[in-house]
């Protein structure tokens, strides 16, 4: 059998998991699975999840983890023989331990991004609703000011990045993903990469992730949670 990799990407709002997480799909071909696009997606589906899921997710606040849970997991069942790549999620204790029943992580990398930076970004990215891709005006911008790259179509600013949302969801990342860094600290899995530009860490990522994807014996995936 192949070997399979599975690896999660951690980081505050801004920190670049987006942005890193497409280069890393592209260069090692993992399936790329992001909880942000999944809520945003069960948002415009407007179904009864997706109602409350956008009250949380407009205010800045973490969706339960019993909604993300249901959310992530069913998806990740479907991937069993699969290597893939998960941004946004686990980001609390009870998630990374629902993760944990169904699959073992291989690596998890960390990024830290001091927080005027964060803010800077944040207030400058604009993104394709449809597709996900995001751009930053002095980073990455569109071609064409306001338009995706690939469809024309009008970019837009989530609801989230907005100022009085963006302090909310900051203050609470740190709290909450510091048992989860630990967790994963403990099991000798975590990678953590500091700065203030994603192309100077991508060469870190990137060789770590040669490394790894070569050598890595791993499993499928354990039967799913009861
Ligand atoms: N100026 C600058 N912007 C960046 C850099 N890396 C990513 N960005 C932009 O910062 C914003 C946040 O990045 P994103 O990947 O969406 O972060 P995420 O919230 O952690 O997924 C986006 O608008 C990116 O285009 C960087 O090195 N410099
Ligand atoms: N694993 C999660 N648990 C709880 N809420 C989440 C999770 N992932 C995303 N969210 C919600 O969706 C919002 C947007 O997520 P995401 O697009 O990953 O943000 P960012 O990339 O800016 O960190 C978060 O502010 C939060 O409200």
């Amino acid at each position: 059998m192949a070997k399979l990799f599975r690896a999660a990407i951690m980081g505050p709002p801004g920190s670049g998991k987006g942005t890193i997480s497409k280069r890393i799909a592209e260069s090692f071909g993992l399936q790329y699975l992001s909880s942000g696009h999944y809520l945003r997606e069960s948002i415009a589906a407007n179904t009864e999840a997706g109602i409350l899921v956008k009250r949380y997710v407009e205010r800045g606040l973490l969706v339960p983890d019993n909604v993300m849970t249901r959310l992530m997991v069913p998806r990740l069942e479907q991937l069993r023989n699969h290597s893939w790549l998960l941004d946004g999620f686990p980001r609390t204790l009870a998630q990374a331990q629902a993760l944990n029943s169904v699959c073992e992580l291989d690596l998890v990398i960390s990024l830290n991004i001091p927080y005027e930076t964060l803010k800077d970004r944040l207030s400058d990215r604009w993104i394709h609703p449809a597709s996900g891709r995001v751009y930053n005006m002095g980073f990455n911008p569109p071609q064409v000011q306001g338009r995706d790259d690939i469809t024309g179509e009008p970019l837009i600013q989530h609801e989230d990045d907005k100022p009085e949302a963006l302090v909310a969801r900051l203050r609470h990342y740190k709290d909450v993903a510091k048992p989860v860094i630990d967790l994963y600290k403990s099991q000798g899995i975590l990678h953590s990469f500091s700065g203030t530009e994603t192309d100077r860490i991508w060469p870190y990522i990137s060789s770590l992730l040669s490394a790894k994807i070569d050598t890595q014996p791993s499993t499928p995936c354990q039967n799913p949670m009861p």
